[in-house]
């Protein structure tokens, strides 16, 4: 059990934390981004990378492109929650703005990989973990293509770390399996909702039950 005093800490915030991992290609970012469209009490935690940005992508809105450098920087100040390294590139979720949000009464989401989410579980012990399982291997290299941002070599390489993303799922609270993109959006919502009211119940606090039903 660790001792960090951010785990008894954690238990007073009233914001709750959902961190969504998955293997890439798998839909998560996807997913993320409807869930936020229904649900405006959710925020999403914008990590900083040292990943060069897709042909879309802009600083700030996906991801913070920082350097390698500005990364470690960063790393030596103590600036991140978590941070892992990821298919060759290094990502991080910045300490600040999520506590500043938990604490605030804000829900985030972190769209995170495992190792991150992994950290994040021992800090805190009612963040929800949520895995994202394409429906097949098959389908899973069928959507890195066809989202056509990445080269060749790119996806063999994220096809290889799929296997070992995949097995540790069983670590997860909860596994979603993104076959019909409408169905799995369907059951991340059910899962965000069922928290909270588990979670205001849990506080003991009558109004943040209600507050969770969106009651009066
Ligand atoms: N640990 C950690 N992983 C992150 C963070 N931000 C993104 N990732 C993960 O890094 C991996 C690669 O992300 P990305 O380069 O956007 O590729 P994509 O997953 O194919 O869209 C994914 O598993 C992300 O969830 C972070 O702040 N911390
Ligand atoms: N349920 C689904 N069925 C078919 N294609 C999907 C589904 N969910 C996502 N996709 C597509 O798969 C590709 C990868 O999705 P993305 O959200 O970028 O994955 P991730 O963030 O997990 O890497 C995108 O082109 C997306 O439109």
């Amino acid at each position: 059990m660790s001792t960090s005093p951010l785990l008894s800490e954690a238990m007073d915030y009233p914001g709750n934390l959902y961190v969504i991992a998955a293997p890439s290609g798998a839909g998560k970012s996807s997913l993320v981004k409807a869930l936020l469209e229904l649900d405006a009490r959710l925020m999403v935690s914008i990590s900083h990378t040292t990943r060069p940005p897709r042909g879309q992508e802009q600083n700030g809105r996906e991801y913070w492109f920082i350097s390698p450098a500005e990364f470690q920087a960063m790393v030596d100040r103590g600036d991140f929650f978590e941070w892992a390294e990821v298919h060759g590139n290094r990502y991080g979720t910045s300490r600040g703005a999520i506590e500043k949000r938990l604490k605030a009464g804000e829900d985030v989401v972190l769209e995170i990989d495992y190792q991150g989410a992994l950290q994040i579980k021992q800090l805190f012990r009612l963040a929800v973990l949520i895995f994202i399982l394409p429906p097949s291997w098959e389908e899973l290299r069928q959507r890195l293509c066809r989202r056509g941002e990445d080269a060749p070599e790119v996806i063999e390489q994220r096809m290889v770390n799929a296997r070992h993303e995949v097995d540790q799922a069983r670590h997860f609270d909860y596994i979603v399996v993104n076959a019909l993109f409408e169905t799995a959006l369907f059951d991340l919502k059910t899962i965000v909702h069922a928290q909270r009211l588990k979670y205001a119940s849990q506080r003991r606090s009558r109004p943040a039950v209600f507050d969770a039903l969106q009651l009066s």
